[in-house]
């Protein structure tokens, strides 16, 4: 099969490695199309994440969709035919998270494309099933490989608690941000205000139905919000990873309302105003990658809920990976794609 992993920073390597074979519990992908996400994109431009490096070739892309071709013994629950999507991460099962449903905070999850589990920018990938979804007729593979950051969203939006007739702050207009608005309002929400700086950006949160844009690099985003909102709102979502939009969010929710950080900002200090939170009795929370989300995002795709497909700008063979990252990093590009064929 062919697959293209990352050799070093800015490398790629395609090449071509044994099919592997599924085991009892597996079932074997042909793998159609990948989400290019942030994270791919930083570890393709630095070669490390943090304290982890590429040392050995490692595949990237870890939101992914194709066709089952071969399932193992013990599988059951799936048919060689079937359309699918394959959640990235799988953990132990056993520890203390694990066992009360809170997954993502498993400390030995193999997560896709991180050194030590190739992701999917290969033909084949096989699976444990148990991490492996059906799709409907009426979702695409294109769109089936987002329910991984439309989970991200689902997992944050539940963190936020967002619920009927709220105000929603989502700052970040990125693909995370974008679903985040649309996972928002699927749950209820009658205002969503999207924050970013990049005009293109704007223009599509509005299109997909924000009913605020706010520009930071123009607009003091608290003003705004206090403009809009009064008190503040109900829910704020940080989707950036930038110093000034997380102090923005934790200054955006009104008395008795929520922050959820979901941008990471790993070397950054932001400062907190620690009377207000307590004065106006925020809860902060962070949310990290997700759990239990993948059927909800399926069916939110299927409803018409959240608008995968209209995130992603262009889809690139893997041939071109190379030109795709390079594309992926452009300031007004949301969300590229590869697809296998
Ligand atoms: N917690 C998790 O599990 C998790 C999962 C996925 C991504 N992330 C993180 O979430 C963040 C968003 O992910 P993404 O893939 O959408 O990233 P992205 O970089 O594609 O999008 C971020 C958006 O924020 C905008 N932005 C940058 N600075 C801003 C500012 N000061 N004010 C307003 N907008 C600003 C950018 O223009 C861009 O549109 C990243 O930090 C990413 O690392 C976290
Ligand atoms: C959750 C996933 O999208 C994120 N990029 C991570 O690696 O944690």
């Amino acid at each position: 099969m062919r697959a293209a992993p990352l050799v070093e920073a800015g490398t790629f390597e395609p090449e071509t490695r044994e099919r592997p074979t599924p085991g009892p519990s597996e079932v074997l992908v042909e793998v159609s199309d990948v989400g290019i996400c942030g994270s791919d994109v930083h570890w393709y431009e630095h070669g490390r994440m943090g304290d982890r490096a590429v040392e050995e070739p490692l595949v990237l892309g870890h939101e992914s969709a194709g066709t089952v071709v071969e399932v193992g013994a013990a599988v059951d629950d799936h048919a060689v035919g079937d359309a699918v999507t394959i959640e990235p991460g799988v953990p132990c099962g056993e520890c203390e998270h694990c066992r009360r449903g809170a997954y993502n905070l498993c400390p030995a999850v193999e997560f896709m494309a991180t050194p030590g589990t190739d992701g999917a920018f290969r033909e084949y990938v096989a699976w444990p099933a148990e991490y492996v979804y059906g799709l409907p007729a009426s979702v695409s593979a294109r769109e089936g490989a987002l329910c991984e950051p439309i989970s991200v969203g689902v997992h944050a939006v539940r963190r936020a608690g967002v619920g009927m007739g709220d105000s929603v702050l989502v700052m970040g207009a990125g693909p995370i941000g974008l679903l985040a608005a649309d996972v928002a309002r699927a749950a209820g929400a009658a205002d969503v205000a999207v924050v970013d700086v990049v005009d293109s950006k704007l223009d599509r949160a509005l299109n997909r139905g924000a009913d605020l844009a706010i520009d930071s690099r123009e607009t003091d985003v608290a003003a705004a919000v206090r403009d809009e909102f009064g008190a503040g709102v109900d829910a704020a979502i940080e989707a950036t990873g930038a110093p000034p939009a997380i102090e923005a969010v934790l200054d955006a929710p009104g008395p008795d309302g929520t922050a959820v950080l979901v941008g990471l900002a790993p070397d950054a200090e932001v400062p907190v105003d620690t009377f207000e939170l307590v004065r106006r009795q925020v809860d902060v929370r962070g949310s990290y990658r997700f759990a239990n989300t993948y059927p909800t995002a399926i069916s939110l795709i299927a409803s018409g809920d959240v608008d995968a497909a209209g995130i992603v700008d262009f889809e690139l063979s893997l041939d071109r990976i190379g030109d795709a990252f390079g594309r992926a990093a452009e300031p007004d590009v949301v969300k590229g794609m590869i697809s296998m064929g």
